[in-house]
């Protein structure tokens, strides 16, 4: 079943368009990651899924139920990280997921979902005093409580270290592998790519891309990137590269490396620009394009 359904969705400010006829769907049994620079609209569409802000067009649906008409109906089955997340200041950790437990009308084990977050040892202690990412696991712990036909997470790994990382990524396949669907923004490229199964990338409120990241890379040049190893790099010769038709993007590395993204059909042309402006190609290799080279391709340099 479609778990979210966005149908020509826009949210004008008095003089920003923070969204811009946003359509999209997200399946059951996905994992969705939500990608755009700052700026680019990613809270305004989550905030107008929870009913937080309003829609100036077009209209959002969870299940089938409208986001705005239907509010109740539609946030039923979702379990929720918000960006701002707070705890209650004297409740202990096990008291904030009985509480969840009680207002969801389920029947989790606190105790058991404690441990799957890996705060359990801190079970007993007062959730304000927990440090940023024990609060995160424990909001986490929240939203998954009630087995969740959909999770919303803004920023679900920020905050975490790698191997916390790592532990939330296994939670959000477990999800996934039982059914549910995961929406995500994030801002680190590697963990949306490590998990994802589609990808948005927003920028200025419109959506450039949305497709699996084999998708992107094969609309980015066959997937792969040239790594051109040349004696002597200009500023001219990056210019000239980019230049050539069918290149997405030319960038720098260690002084004397040029990566260049393009469609297959360009590569060749590439090599024979550079030798028409006299470079000394040392070393020429190709290498797999990162989820990051396709953000660049696509919002044209902003990264989060
Ligand atoms: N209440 C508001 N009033 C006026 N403008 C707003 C309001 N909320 C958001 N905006 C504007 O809408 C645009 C999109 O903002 P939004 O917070 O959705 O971006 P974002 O992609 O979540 O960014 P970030 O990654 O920085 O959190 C921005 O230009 C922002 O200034």
């Amino acid at each position: 079943m479609t778990a979210i359904s966005a149908d020509g969705l826009s949210k004008r400010y008095a003089t920003v368009t923070a969204l811009d006829r946003v359509s999209l769907s997200v399946e059951e049994g996905e994992i969705f990651g939500f990608l755009g620079p700052n700026g680019a609209g990613k809270s305004t569409f989550i905030n107008i899924l929870l009913d937080f802000a309003r829609p100036t067009d077009g209209s959002a649906a969870l299940f089938g139920n409208d986001c705005q008409a239907e509010g109740v109906a539609a946030r039923g089955r979702v379990g929720v990280l918000p960006e701002g997340y707070s705890v209650f200041d004297r409740l202990t950790g096990r008291q904030h997921v009985e509480y969840a437990v009680r207002s969801k009308d389920a029947d989790d084990e606190p105790v058991e979902i404690l441990d799957r977050v890996g705060i359990l040892d801190a079970a007993e202690r007062q959730a304000s005093d927990y440090s940023k990412g024990m609060k995160q696991r424990l909001v986490l712990g929240m939203a998954l409580v009630g087995e969740p036909d959909l999770l919303i997470l803004d920023e679900p790994t920020t905050g975490l270290d790698p191997n916390g990382a790592a532990e939330i990524r296994s939670i959000l396949r477990e999800e996934r592998d039982r059914g549910a669907a995961i929406f995500f923004s994030s801002h680190i490229l590697e963990q949306v790519e490590a998990i994802c199964d589609r990808v948005a990338i927003l920028q200025d409120g419109e959506l450039v891309a949305v497709d699996t990241i084999d998708g992107l890379r094969q609309s980015i040049g066959g997937g792969t990137k040239l790594l051109i190893d040349v004696d002597e790099l200009g500023d001219e010769t990056t210019e000239a590269v980019r230049g050539v038709d069918g290149v997405e993007t030319v960038t720098i590395r260690d002084d004397s490396t040029l990566e260049v993204t393009c469609t297959n059909d360009a590569k060749m042309d590439v090599v024979v620009e550079l030798q028409r402006l006299g470079a000394d190609v040392v070393n020429f290799r190709t290498e797999e394009a990162s989820l990051e080279d396709m953000f660049v391709a696509y919002t044209g340099g902003g990264r989060e």
